[in-house]
């Protein structure tokens, strides 16, 4: 089957042990051009079993984590040390073997969990802070947006038939009702990730297996948050998986090495 010139391009890898080798590899990749370019890094990260496949990334000397501005994809309102925390869980896989200097780290507003859309609001202040004033554009645009994918095809806290699929304006929006719990968080938009230089999925084991035809086979047919990340051109979307994840898959070009 023919595909879109920008499709996703799908990695596929025997395990997720070697997959975190090349997630790491096109990092640091994306890292050199964007500092060479612009001299910094910003990146998006979200939660769930994303964090420990950046494993590659600890005591790897390539990594200037001094130029990285990290945001967070998505984040759950909870206390920035509380289990249930995004930033908790990357401090706890990631940041904390590391020196990278903490302002680095864009977190949420701790004093503001009692009011989602406060909260909400100020974290895109905290955007506008990193990217207004450099960049022109009307949003965002991120060197790196490293996303996961949900079983029900959700990607960063963008759920099947949610109302924020909608938004057209806003960087970052509140949610009370995700049905992935915890239910209040806030989220990076659809046109935030749809502006980034680079967005990479990354998706392992066969619990994803069900879902991954559903996004890059029939991306049409079912309009799932996931299939929806499409950074216009040169925009690019890579899903880096391993072969559990991806065993479903029929139509979509599967390459195995960038
Ligand atoms: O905070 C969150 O819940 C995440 O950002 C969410 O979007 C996650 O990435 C997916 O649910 C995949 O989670 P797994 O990688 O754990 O399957």
């Amino acid at each position: 089957m023919r595909q879109p010139p920008n499709a996703p391009v799908l990695v596929s890898f025997p395990s997720s042990a070697e997959l975190s080798e090349d997630l790491a590899s096109y990092i640091v990749k994306a890292q050199k051009e964007s500092v060479e370019k612009k001299g910094r890094f910003t990146v998006a990260l979200s939660g769930g079993s994303l964090p420990k496949q950046l494993k590659g990334l600890k005591d790897n000397p390539a990594v200037k984590w001094d130029k990285w501005q990290v945001f967070y994809a998505d984040e759950r309102v909870v206390p920035l040390d509380h289990p249930d925390s995004n930033h908790n869980l990357c401090v706890t896989e990631l940041f904390q073997h590391v020196h990278i200097p903490p302002e680095n780290i864009h977190t949420i507003d701790p004093t503001l969990l009692d009011d989602l859309e406060e909260l909400s609001d100020a974290y895109e202040k905290e955007l506008i802070r990193e990217f207004a004033q450099r960049d022109s554009a009307r949003f965002p645009v991120f060197d790196l947006i490293l996303l996961g994918l949900g079983p029900d095809g959700h990607t960063c806290s963008l759920f099947p038939g949610h109302e924020l699929l909608r938004e057209t304006d806003r960087w970052v929006a509140p949610l009370d009702d995700s049905p992935k719990p915890p239910p209040k968080r806030i989220t990076l938009t659809l046109p935030v990730l749809n502006h980034a230089s680079r967005v990479v999925f990354v998706a392992t084991g066969e619990n994803k297996a069900e879902m991954l035809p559903l996004i890059l086979d029939e991306p049409e047919e079912y309009k799932l948050p996931a299939s929806l990340v499409r950074p216009a051109h040169p925009g690019s979307v890579y899903w880096f998986v391993d072969n559990a994840a991806c065993a479903k898959v029929q139509f979509h070009k599967t390459i195995l090495k960038l």
